[in-house]
């Protein structure tokens, strides 16, 4: 108890934040009781996971948001998390690529252990990318000096710009664009520009914030196309956020339902969607 009231940062003598502190606590524990166990979570990963997450408590500064929360997403594979406003869906990205204050648990990725890894380090070594929520694109940077940007980490800008031109070819629809500011470009391009860039260090992992936010519905088809070829075809993984709980269980094959930074619901992204109480609470009824 002094431990987790100690991580929220409260101030001593406030009886009603002691209760609230208590009150947070109980109701994790009860979620996680009721929640799937790990060998549930793990079992809907093909092979070995590429992505394991076991146990884990990480928030901001000494607030704890997530409460215990293990995942599994192997090679190949799409993991969509859904759940309520609040419930920790981003932080679980911000953990898996080293934002945030990891109290206990762990996390690997291709069987490496990076719980205290920098972003850069998770970047550069265990091939996580992590693509924004929403609008990160330089606007007044070029599309070519956008995707340059993509290789930072690379030991030259030889090699960044001979990478951004393999992402050109694969991505022709950027290449006409290349000398202009990224601004000029339309939402959905942008959407791809960002993809682009996180491809540009070949990442293995990729964390994908809100694909479709903001974005009409030709656009969100297209980022959806381009998420598939990469988990088909490149057999990326990966770990995915998404407002619109519809689209993103259509596309996963693996989806969790996160509630007050606990995973209370896993199964095929499909199941999910079929599920009653999913679609009651997420999809409207
Ligand atoms: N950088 C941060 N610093 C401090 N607290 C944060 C930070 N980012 C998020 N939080 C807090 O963490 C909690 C969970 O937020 P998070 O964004 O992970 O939830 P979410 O499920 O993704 O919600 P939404 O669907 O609204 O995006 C919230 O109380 C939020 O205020």
């Amino acid at each position: 108890m002094k431990e987790l009231w100690e991580r929220r940062g409260y101030g001593l003598g406030r009886v009603d934040t002691v209760i609230s502190v208590d009150a947070v606590q109980e109701e994790a524990r009860r979620l996680a009781e009721q929640g799937p166990r790990a060998e549930a979570l793990r079992a809907l990963v093909r092979g070995e996971p590429v992505v394991e997450v076991e146990g884990l408590h990480a928030g901001y500064g000494k607030m704890e948001i997530l409460h215990g929360v293990s995942l599994y997403v192997g090679d190949g594979q799409a993991l969509c998390l859904i759940g309520p406003n609040g419930a920790g869906k981003s932080t679980v990205l911000h953990s898996l690529y080293g934002f945030t204050r990891i109290y206990g648990g762990r996390v690997r990725v291709g069987g490496r252990e990076v719980t205290r890894l920098a972003p850069h380090e998770r970047l550069r070594d265990a091939g996580v990318a992590y693509i924004l929520q929403d609008n990160s694109v330089f606007p007044d940077m070029t599309v070519e000096e956008n995707l340059w940007m993509g290789g930072f980490l690379m030991p030259d800008p030889r090699s960044a710009r001979e990478a951004a031109e393999r992402v050109f070819d694969r991505y022709p629809r950027l290449a006409p664009r290349r000398r202009q500011p990224a601004r000029v470009l339309s939402g959905g391009e942008r959407r791809l520009l960002e993809i682009a860039r996180a491809l540009v260090m070949d990442p293995k992992v990729l964390l994908v914030d809100e694909p479709s936010i903001g974005l009409e519905p030709r656009f969100i088809d297209m980022v959806f196309e381009i998420l598939d070829e990469l988990r088909r075809r490149d057999r990326k993984t990966i770990v995915m956020v998404e407002q619109n709980a519809k689209k993103g269980l259509e596309f996963a094959d693996i989806g969790y339902v996160l509630a007050s930074g606990v995973v209370v619901r896993a199964g095929p992204g499909r199941e999910l969607l079929a599920d009653p109480e999913v679609g009651r609470l997420f999809l409207g009824g």
